[in-house]
C-alpha cells in the first residue's frame, strides 16, 4: 500500500521537462545568457567574467514555474555550427542570440538563422530571437533588427516567433524570455511533447 502510494505521489509529482537549444553566432551572449537565466531562477551561476568562449557545450536544467527547462548552449564559432544540426531532433524550442551591436554581422546572423529554420527536423517549434547587448551605446535599434528579422518570420509559417530586447550582461529581459518561450512550449505540446520527469 505504501508503495503503491509512493509511485502515485512520484507519478503526481513528475514535471514537463522542454529541451531549448540555444544558438547565435560567436560572441553573441549566448553563455551570458544562460548564466544569467541560471541566476534568476535558481541563484547558481557563474560570474560574467568567467566566462569563456564555448568550444563544447553548456547544458543546464531550470524550473521555470512548474515545469522544468533543460537549456544546451552551444559553440557559435563557424567551424563548430556544423555540430548543432546533432541537437536539432531534440529541441522542444529554439532560441537564438544576436549581438545588437554586431551590425557587421547582421546578414551572416539572417543566414545562420535561415539555415537554421530550414532544416526538417526542428519544423513546427517555436523560435525566440533575442537581440542581445541592448545595454551598449552603439546598439542597433530593436525596431530595425525586428524588421530584418521578421523577412525570416514569414518563412516560419504558423509556428510561433518574436524578437524580444534584452541585455544579458545586465539582466535585462531574461525572465521575459523565459516566460515567452514557456507559453509558446506548452502550447506546442501537441505537436511536440515534453518528456516527464
Ligand atoms: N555589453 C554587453 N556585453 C555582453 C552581453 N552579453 C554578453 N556580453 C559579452 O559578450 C562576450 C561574449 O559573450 P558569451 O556569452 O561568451 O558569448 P557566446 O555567444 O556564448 O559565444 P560562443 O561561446 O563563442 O559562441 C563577453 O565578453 C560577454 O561579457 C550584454 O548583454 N551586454
Ligand atoms: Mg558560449
Amino acid at each position: 500500500m505504501f508503495h503503491l502510494a509512493k509511485g502515485l505521489y512520484a507519478n503526481w509529482n513528475r514535471k514537463e521537462q522542454y529541451s531549448i537549444l540555444i544558438l547565435g553566432l560567436d560572441n553573441a551572449g549566448k553563455t551570458t545568457f544562460l548564466e544569467m537565466l541560471k541566476k534568476e531562477y535558481s541563484k547558481n551561476s557563474k560570474s560574467p567574467d568567467r566566462i569563456t568562449p564555448t568550444v563544447g557545450q553548456n547544458v543546464a536544467t531550470i524550473p521555470v514555474e512548474s515545469s522544468v527547462l533543460k537549456f544546451w548552449d552551444v559553440g557559435g564559432q563557424e567551424s563548430l555550427r556544423t555540430l548543432w544540426p546533432e541537437y536539432y531532433r531534440q529541441a522542444h524550442g529554439i532560441i537564438f542570440v544576436i549581438d545588437s551591436a554586431d551590425r557587421a554581422r547582421l546578414e551572416e546572423c539572417c543566414t545562420t538563422l535561415r539555415s537554421v529554420v530550414a532544416n526538417e527536423d526542428v519544423e513546427g517549434i517555436p523560435v525566440l530571437m533575442l537581440a542581445n547587448k541592448q545595454d551598449r551605446d552603439d546598439r542597433m535599434e530593436v525596431q530595425d533588427i525586428k524588421e530584418v528579422f521578421n523577412k525570416i518570420a514569414e518563412h516560419l509559417g504558423a509556428r510561433d516567433s518574436r524578437v524580444l530586447p534584452i541585455s544579458a550582461l545586465t539582466q535585462d529581459g531574461i525572465k521575459e524570455a523565459a516566460e515567452w518561450i514557456l507559453v509558446r512550449l506548452r502550447r506546442n505540446k501537441v505537436n511536440k511533447p515534453p518528456l516527464y520527469k
